[in-house]
């Protein structure tokens, strides 16, 4: 029976702990910068920090020492991946030849539409505004739109090509589309009202009321610190399953790197057939001009041409720690010299989210509590810090020559240094506070529940949350990109609230979950699931026949068979009787009948609440359709 996983990391428990990145793990990296760090380590790296650190045992804290040494070593040694592909700019070619595959994957035999729009995309982000090239990549992805019956981004694709300067010789073709487009829309128009009152949508909302300075976060909850935990929170009140206690917004988002053809980069929103591309570089496709001029201003101006290999090269916590940097420096303005006083000016042992007052807060104040999230900084072996130098500097050099903060960080190296440290400071607390975004993706028929990531983003009053592999909380992220913190197992007045990190007992073991947590968390996990050794959900049902009477294995199938349908309304029922059960029955956790329930209970949640993908219909819709009129593509 196919259980969704929340997400497992890929994991190679037989290589060295020490040295893998979190790259390795998290993210197939398509020129390797760990693969290359290893090297370099071997090489010189590691003996010349080595030889520094007997001359001078403080230089294993020292950034700049490290950093230094860093980039002794990379000058000597390796020619960084990051320079290797200069310059992200459009390329004519390359526009060319994906609008060419594009059109293989067209024709009747072949029949692979939904392909073909993800060419045409790659083709458009390679264009320059106004050529013949973009305006047929819009006209080509028309034709795929008439024939999946998508006939408003079929219009708007044909008045796109016409913006671009589609050419005189081919305008009568593109009219003629446009009539079909028209009369099949006014026909659909009428069944799409009809359909739309099929489908309700639940709006998630807190369940107790907002602290009044802090409406996103319920009024029980509130900020402490020890020595064990650092910040932590806690309720004051008992919380019962169900129960939503944070919808908090993203300070930073990005999109993964095999989505970017087919949603928007600054909203998220799946929309392959209308994506339009930035004029600046190759990386970033937009819904509208509305998210392309949003995102200019908030953060990509200063990103812009750097994304790409920062993506493709250091990954994905690197490339989101970078549009953190990028987004702080825009709430300046640009001015590093203002971002520097307002840093100098930080008591950060005083900044606090859970006591500012958000209503007001500006977004300097909302950057200062990103800022002064854990970096763990101090708690990293040698290896990982050195990492995370190596990425901070490779990034910084590319932002330095490929943006306007050019003459700026070149004229002072007080704010070149400002620069880098913002970097290394983001790399840093990424890694130890991001959040995974994913979809959910259902495949009726085969029933296959899966939760696919398309992006990473950095939340400040979630990241206040501590980890447990046996989490009482979860997190699910909204299609509008606020994150939604619901309880899933009843937590005492008092108790702490604890996230999962992406590791739970139920799908990882023990040895498996503390090693990913030291090294990419640097913690060790003692939660309850740790300390008594928790089975797994596999180990479970092995042994389930003691709790036989509680729930049967062809019950809990009938749950997920039902779930199955994608139907939100059965869904919503499915989870209100589910989250009635659980909460009598949650002292009997870990049973195979209570963390059976719970993972149904989790899925019912995603239905019902969480981005539900489209893409598998459309993708269906490909093998299903007939066409039309087949046109010839340009
Ligand atoms: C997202 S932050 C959570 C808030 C953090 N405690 C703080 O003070 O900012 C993640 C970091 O908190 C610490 N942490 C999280 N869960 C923990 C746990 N169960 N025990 C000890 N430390 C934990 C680790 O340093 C981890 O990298």
């Amino acid at each position: 029976m196919p259980f969704p996983t929340v997400y497992s990391p890929r994991y190679h428990p037989n290589s060295e702990m020490h040295f893998i990145d979190l790259n390795t793990i998290y993210h197939k990296e398509e020129w390797g910068l760990t693969a290359q760090f290893e090297t370099l380590w071997h090489k010189t790296l590691g003996s010349s920090l080595q030889s520094a650190i007997i001359n001078n045992p403080n230089a294993t804290q020292s950034v700049e020492m490290i950093a230094e040494i860093v980039r002794n070593c990379l000058s000597s040694v390796m020619h960084p991946n990051l320079e290797k592909h200069y310059y992200d700019t459009k390329n004519k070619k390359l526009a060319v030849s994906s609008r060419v595959r594009g059109n293989k994957m067209v024709g009747k035999s072949v029949n692979r539409l939904n392909e073909a729009i993800v060419l045409y995309n790659e083709s458009l982000s390679d264009t320059q505004a106004n050529s013949e090239e973009r305006s047929l990549a819009y006209a080509n992805r028309s034709i795929v739109c008439l024939q999946l019956h998508r006939y408003e981004e079929c219009l708007a694709n044909i008045r796109l090509a016409r913006e671009s300067n589609y050419p005189a010789r081919l305008a009568e073709k593109l009219s003629q589309r446009e009539a079909v487009a028209k009369k099949a829309l006014a026909k659909a128009m009428k069944q799409d009202a009809k359909r739309m009152e099929e489908d309700p949508k639940e709006e998630l909302r807190l369940s107790h009321p907002g602290h009044e300075h802090m409406p996103h976060v319920a009024n029980c909850l509130q900020l402490q610190q020890n020595e064990q935990y650092g910040r932590h929170v806690i309720t004051t009140r008992r919380l019962k399953v169900g129960d939503v206690v944070m919808l908090d917004t993203p300070f930073v988002k990005t999109l993964q790197e095999d989505c970017r053809y087919v949603r928007c980069d600054f909203c998220h929103a799946e929309r392959p057939f209308t994506l339009i591309p930035c004029e600046g570089c190759t990386w970033v496709m937009y819904c509208s001009q509305e998210c392309l001029s949003k995102a200019f201003d908030q953060y990509h101006r200063y990103e812009c041409g750097v994304m790409r290999d920062a993506y493709s090269v250091c990954g994905r916590f690197p490339a989101t720690a970078l549009r953190a940097t990028a987004t702080a420096i825009s709430i300046f303005d640009g001015d590093l010299v203002a971002l520097q006083n307002h840093l100098d000016a930080l008591d950060e042992s005083q900044v606090n989210g859970f006591t500012m007052d958000w209503r007001t807060a500006t977004p300097k104040d909302v950057y200062s509590t990103m800022h002064v999230l854990t970096t763990n900084q101090e708690r990293r072996g040698l290896v990982d810090r050195t990492y995370q130098i190596l990425v901070a500097i490779l990034l910084h050099k590319a932002m330095v020559e490929r943006t306007e903060l050019e003459p700026t960080c070149k004229a002072s190296p007080k704010m070149d240094k400002l620069l880098f440290d913002l970097i290394l400071r983001h790399a840093q607390t990424i890694r130890c506070n991001h959040q995974l975004l994913s979809f959910y993706e259902g495949q009726p028929q085969e029933k296959v529940f899966e939760h696919k990531l398309y992006g990473a983003a950095c939340y400040p009053s979630v990241s206040m949350l501590n980890h447990s592999c046996a989490s009482n909380v979860r997190r699910l992220i909204l299609p509008d990109g606020r994150c939604a913190m619901i309880v899933i197992r009843p937590i005492g007045k008092d108790c702490q609230l604890f996230d999962s990190y992406g590791l739970h007992h139920l799908v990882e073991d023990r040895v498996l979950r503390q090693r990913v947590i030291r090294l990419m968390f640097n913690f060790q996990c003692s939660c309850e699931a740790c300390t008594h050794n928790y089975r797994t959900f596999k180990e479970l049902s092995f042994q389930y026949g003691g709790d036989f009477t509680l729930i049967s294995h062809s019950q809990q199938e009938g749950i997920y068979k039902t779930l199955a349908t994608r139907n939100r309304k059965l869904a919503l029922k499915i989870m209100r009787e589910l989250q009635t059960d659980l909460n009598c029955k949650h002292s009997r956790y870990p049973s195979y009948d209570v963390c059976g329930k719970m993972r149904c209970y989790e899925l019912s949640l995603c239905l019902v609440y969480k981005y539900v993908s489209e893409s598998f219909l459309y993708c269906r819709k490909c093998t299903e359709l007939q066409h039309l009129h087949p046109e010839s593509l340009s």
